[in-house]
């Protein structure tokens, strides 16, 4: 199970000195979207030329321009970008096509994807890698968690991996672990918490133990 850290909201530099105290325990840094509006794909470019051994995920999610848009991301050294479920499927497409292309890999957000059951052999019949669930910033405000998107997509996901994503931390991450996804992703759960560093650990000893 691999361990995503979600950079939403520091700036370029105080995401390269996070990143730097917490790599040991993290396997994919997220340039979130909110990041990446910052800070521009120099976000991406610098994090991986700082950090070759991590991965990189580009959180474009891309709505339209698939190839176009994934390529920006793939040029600038990510090793995933991701795309909206909610979108067309020649968009989709398209970002498959350009990660084939350059040996890199699509990510899909099913962010506001109500039909699970049509939609996710869908996004497999088009070859994506990754589907993660997520809710989103302002769903959570309104009280919600993906743990009952994470057990529905379970019933659906035959090959693709899955991800998940929505104010996950210390003391939640087990009960999605308990559902075996491939990717958690967290956030603001150890970049807010009074001691990163201590997060990060004990999010990554609950996930390799
Ligand atoms: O994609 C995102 C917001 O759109 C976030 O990166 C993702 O939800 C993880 O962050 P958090 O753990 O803080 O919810």
């Amino acid at each position: 199970m691999k361990l995503q850290l979600a950079i939403d909201e520091l700036s370029l530099e105080q995401a390269l000195i996070q990143v730097d105290k917490l790599k040991q325990y993290i396997d994919i840094v997220e340039i979130g979207t909110p990041f990446l509006i910052d800070a521009g794909r120099k976000a991406v470019e610098q994090m991986k030329r700082k950090f070759p051994e991590l991965e990189i995920l580009c959180d474009a999610k891309i709505m339209d321009a698939g190839a176009y848009e994934a390529q920006l991301a793939y040029d600038a050294g990510a090793d995933y970008v991701t795309v909206l479920g909610i979108t067309d499927d020649l968009t989709i497409k398209g970002c498959v096509e350009q990660a084939k292309k350059q040996g890199r890999k699509v990510m899909v957000d099913m962010i506001c994807v109500k039909d699970f059951a049509t939609r996710i052999p869908a996004l497999e019949e088009l070859g994506v890698d990754v589907i993660a669930v997520h809710t989103g910033a302002d769903q959570q405000q309104a009280g919600r968690t993906p743990i009952e998107d994470l057990i529905e997509m379970k019933k659906y996901v035959k090959k693709a991996q899955i991800a998940v994503a929505g104010g996950i931390n210390s003391k939640t991450v087990e009960d999605y672990m308990a559902l075996q996804p491939d990717i958690v992703i967290v956030g603001s759960g150890i970049l807010n918490a009074v001691d990163p560093v201590h997060e990060v650990e004990l999010v990554h000893r609950l996930l390799t133990d």
